[in-house]
């Protein structure tokens, strides 16, 4: 299969030559945005981005071929994710290509704050000399307090230490044995605010980490102490900047990301205050961090569109096991039996359960994922995957119950969905022999062996001879060939439950003489793709 990928934005050439090295077309444009946009992006599988694209609800549906949303880089803060993530759109970052690059360029804004290099340098530059007024501050035997204690904030914690700094943090989801093996001691985040000298966050901006520094919580901060925010805007709050400077409680701050970017000129006044140094989102802006996370986001991109791997993909947790050898059959399995569940239920049906047993239920997560698939793929008109499976079950108000169970005894896997009350039937078992033999096994306590494939008959019927007789006939009589049958039966003379497989799809017409037959009840005609 042939590929179509769109760079966008301002991403190293090494990005194209990889997609080329991988036989995959690319295109690069990064001048791109309104209709233009939307026209151009209609034909790509792929789009690479760095920050300056929005990919907004607009822009993904009008890439109608779309599968994968690169982010050349860590933050996908310009990724409408819930949107992609409705469309089947996978989402994917390269989460440690500027690491090191963010983290040098922090330890660089530390020591440029504590010495007042850009001030100092501007003033010599301008014809000054006022060696009084630029006396800086040694970072050594200060404390450092770090928020996020993830990849950027644990490298700037080693570098720091190398300057004699004491290093302290607040990381909620941080491990002791991670801050322990760093040197670093965890503390909450109002005790850091109190010890730290230089604070410097390395958070994600959420509705936690936004505005975590303002003039509201500005008693806590060590009086005199330096911000530097390298991570992302807004997490300091930018309107407050200028008066914790003025009242004393900050003696300079450091930024490298602004709540929007360029900043407006509402925030260039505000940047304009002598103790704030600012660089233009500079963190990963060094040929290293660009080559490599370049390099990474075509071979991620390339995999994942080839269906090798899916590392780095953001939304696509059950999709990045579907490379995974064990799985697939019960991926196959539980579609399948989705499938035939949603054209056993009553109309309207919005309750299912799903019981895994078996070594299957490790993949429980992305079997539901899959079952999903098979019943929505009747009633969504959009494509459904396994990345937005979920979301239509939600949109369609389906409830969903997943349990597991202890290996049973006859099978080594068993999926098993229960319908809702109204159907006339109410629970289906089904299992895979060897590696692509995909077989129901039990229907309401009936064992049954009937293969999960082509056009399936089934009907309830009396325990008597000749029942099965009549159905043939019927079907002979209108030249469709009965391909396999089972049948399943309490005790002798009582109840049972037929299933056959014909040879061809069955109109309601077809199916009529069947229906009308003496003893037969609660037929339904099931339609599969042949494997
Ligand atoms: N300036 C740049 O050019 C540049 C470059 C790369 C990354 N970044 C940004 O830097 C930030 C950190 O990147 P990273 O690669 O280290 O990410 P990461 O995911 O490795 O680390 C983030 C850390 O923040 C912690 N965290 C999350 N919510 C928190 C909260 N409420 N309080 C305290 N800690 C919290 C997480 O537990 C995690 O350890 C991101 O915002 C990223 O977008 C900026
Ligand atoms: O220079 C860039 O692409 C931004 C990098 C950075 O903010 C990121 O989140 O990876």
């Amino acid at each position: 299969m042939s590929f179509k990928v769109l760079v966008l934005d301002n991403v190293d050439e090494l990005c194209e030559k990889v997609f080329e090295e991988r036989g995959i077309e690319v295109v690069r444009n990064h001048n791109l945005s309104g209709q233009e946009l939307f026209d151009e992006i209609r034909s790509y599988d792929g789009i690479v981005v760095r920050s300056s694209t929005d990919v907004t609800p607009e822009v993904l549906k009008a890439a109608e071929n779309l599968k994968v949303v690169g982010r050349a880089g860590v933050g996908v803060d310009n990724i409408d994710i819930e949107a992609a993530t409705a469309r089947g759109v996978l989402v994917m970052n390269t989460p440690d290509g500027n690491t090191i690059s963010t983290a040098e360029h922090t330890c660089g804004m530390i020591l440029a704050l504590a010495r007042n290099i850009p001030q100092s340098v501007n003033k010599v530059k301008s014809g000054g000399w006022d060696r009084k007024k630029y006396m800086g501050t040694e970072v050594h035997n200060k404390t450092l307090g770090i928020v996020g204690l993830g990849k950027i904030g644990s490298e700037v914690a080693k570098r720091m230490k190398e300057f004699g700094m004491t290093i302290k943090a607040y990381d909620p989801f941080a491990s002791v044995e991670k801050a322990e093996s760093l040197g670093v001691e965890l503390l909450e985040l109002d005790e850091l605010l109190g010890v730290a000298d230089f604070l410097t966050v390395h958070t994600p901006l959420t509705e936690k980490t936004k505005n975590m520094i303002s003039m509201e919580n500005a008693d806590q901060l060590k009086k005199g102490m330096y911000l530097v925010n390298c991570a992302r805007g807004g997490i300091y709050r930018e309107e407050d900047l200028n008066a914790l400077i003025q009242e004393g409680y900050v003696e300079g701050i450091a930024l490298d990301v602004y709540s929007s970017e360029p900043p407006t000129e509402e925030l260039y006044e505000l940047l304009k205050h002598p103790q704030i140094i600012t660089t233009p989102h500079l963190g990963a802006s060094t040929e290293e961090a660009q080559e490599k996370v370049a390099e990474q986001i075509a071979h991620q991109m390339a995999d994942a569109l080839e269906q090798k791997s899916f590392k780095g993909s953001l939304n696509g947790k059950s999709i990045s096991l579907i490379t995974n050898k064990e799985v697939q059959p019960y991926l196959k399995l539980a579609e399948k039996l989705g499938s035939v569940a949603i054209q056993l239920a009553s109309e309207h049906a919005n309750e299912f359960s799903f019981e895994y047993s078996g070594s299957c239920t490790k993949f429980a997560d992305v079997l539901t994922d899959s079952i999903l698939k098979g019943i929505l793929s009747h009633h969504v008109s959009e494509s459904v995957n396994l990345i937005n499976a979920r979301h239509y079950a939600k949109e369609r108000g389906l409830n969903i119950r997943e349990t597991t169970a202890s290996q049973t005894k006859t099978f080594n896997d068993l999926i098993t969905i229960k319908l809702d009350e109204g159907a006339d039937y109410k629970k289906i078992s089904a299992t895979v022999f060897g590696e692509d033999d995909y077989r129901i096994v039990e229907i309401d306590g009936f064992g049954i062996e009937l293969r999960l494939e082509g056009d399936i008959i089934m009907y309830q019927n009396v325990d008597k001879p000749g029942m099965l007789a009549s159905v043939s006939s019927a079907l002979a009589n209108q030249d469709i060939n009965i391909a396999n049958l089972s049948l399943g039966r309490t005790n002798k003379g009582e109840n049972a439950i037929t299933a056959v497989s014909v040879d061809k799809n069955m109109t309601d017409e077809e199916l009529k003489p069947i229906l009308n037959l003496d003893g037969v009840r609660a037929l339904q005609y099931v339609s599969l793709p042949v494997n």
